[in-house]
């Protein structure tokens, strides 16, 4: 007898990090805050970075009836939580496979990389207050507005080009390194092109702030007297980034080493682990494996680990078009929405995105596993199919679905009312 309800609401936590916007112009507050209305007040001068929806214990989810933790619920009923082909899948009954976040963003984010698992465990075994996780963090970005980050190292003739015209970059990287990268760029050998990449990363990272500050005061002068040689674009964000974290190492790792990645409301982008990114600005949805591991190291007041980020990254090196993570069709809803598939190469996750436009219903199958769902614009109403007790579904409402239930979303307008299904299949 199943005891576990299979549709119900649930309340997720926010993280304050420094880099949220601030009170109500964070999309976090406002969801958290019409989400459950008596608890939360919001605090105007507060950022609200992160809302978290999951069973990860460091910010609990929980049942909007009674504040139960959702992991205690997971717990208490697996199968009927988790269904038994994700517990033979991810050999764990604890928790939720994936954790999914809003993300709303004031200031740049720390310059970081997610370890894989082997790296993963060896962190936690060896250092579990930075890193509280065993568990990799491959990451999806989907933009609720538009939204831009560091995604991945910059083409090496790029990062050449910038070596060759900039004295600053040049200065940091010492002239041997410069050299050598500019004589080995245009071999075949894939492998000795990464083991270049990582020396020039390495020369950065690792110089003493005694000599990259005032490089960094002199690179930011130079984009004032001499834009056009960093292209407008480039000379504009590095003095956006240095107002932010003045003559701070990110303005050489982050923006004349990473992609500058500018995403539209709706696209994506798919962090594998041991890639180096770092989010700039907008809201966003993300789902990640379920782990909090980030290793960092530029444009944070946070503990920085940059011997394991310069030696664990995968120094692969793509145009930025290649990390965008195009969206799929989803023929398992039928109705009058539009529906977009998020669906990344790992395990752990994938995001329908439900737009309605018009007013009709939209039925999807039950998935093979669990799912969260947030509403993040309109409002409509959200049912068990079959049944006759249809929840209200507003901006900022979230909710568990169990495996194999067959929902049902309604819109009663033509308003939008859009909302972001997390979830995993085995
Ligand atoms: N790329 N995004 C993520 O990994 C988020 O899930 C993390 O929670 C944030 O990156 C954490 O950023 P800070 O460590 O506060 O700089
Ligand atoms: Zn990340």
């Amino acid at each position: 007898m199943s005891s576990a309800p299979k549709l119900f609401r649930v309340i997720g936590g926010a993280q304050n990090y420094d880099w949220g916007k601030l009170g109500s112009t964070s999309a976090v507050a406002r969801f958290a805050k019409l989400n459950d209305p008596e608890n939360v007040s919001i605090e105007e001068e507060k950022p609200y970075a992160e809302l978290w929806m999951g069973t990860h214990p460091s910010v609990p989810t929980v049942s909007a009836q009674d504040r139960t933790p959702l992991r205690d619920l997971v717990r208490a009923a697996p199968e009927e939580m988790l269904g038994q082909d994700i517990i033979d899948k991810f050999g764990s009954k604890e928790g939720i496979p994936f954790l999914f976040k809003v993300l709303s963003i004031r200031k740049v984010l720390s310059i970081q990389a997610h370890p894989d698992k082997a790296l993963a465990r060896q962190l936690h075994a060896s250092d579990p207050k930075h890193y509280p996780d065993d568990n990799h963090k491959p990451e999806m970005a989907v933009a609720i507005t538009d939204f831009e980050a560091f995604c991945g190292f910059k083409p090496l003739a790029e990062i050449d080009a910038l070596l060759q015209k900039i004295p600053e970059f040049r200065e940091l990287v010492g002239d041997d390194v410069v050299a050598e990268f500019h004589s080995g760029i245009d071999s075949s050998d894939v492998a000795g092109k990464k083991k270049l990449l990582q020396k020039v990363f390495s020369r950065v990272m690792n110089s003493p702030e005694s000599k990259f500050e005032p490089l960094a005061a002199r690179l930011v002068e130079r984009t004032k007297s001499d834009p056009q040689l960093f292209g407008e674009t480039l000379a504009d964000l590095i003095q956006r980034l240095d107002a932010q974290f003045p003559n701070d190492i990110g303005l050489f790792c982050g923006c004349l080493l990473l992609n500058h990645c500018i995403l539209k409301s709706g696209e994506a982008m798919f962090l594998e682990a041991k890639d180096p990114h770092a989010y700039i600005s907008g809201d966003i949805m993300e789902c990640m494996a379920a782990s909090d591991n980030v290793i960092r190291a530029g444009f944070t007041p946070k503990f920085k680990d940059v011997e394991v980020l310069v030696d664990c990254l995968t120094y692969s090196f793509n145009p930025v078009e290649e990390q965008k993570l195009k969206p799929a069709p989803f023929p398992r809803g039928t109705g009058v929405a539009e529906l977009k598939l998020y669906d990344p190469p790992i395990d752990e996750f994938s995001v329908l995105q439900t737009t309605f436009t018009s007013a009709g219903a939209e039925k999807f199958e039950g998935l093979d596993g669990p799912s969260l769902l947030i509403v993040t614009e309109g409002k409509g109403k959200i049912k068990l199919q079959g049944s006759d007790e249809a929840l209200d579904a507003s901006t900022g409402n979230i909710f568990f679905v169990a495996p194999k239930a067959a929902i049902e979303l309604v819109s009663e307008s033509k308003d939008t009312f859009t909302s972001y299904r997390a979830f995993c299949e085995a």
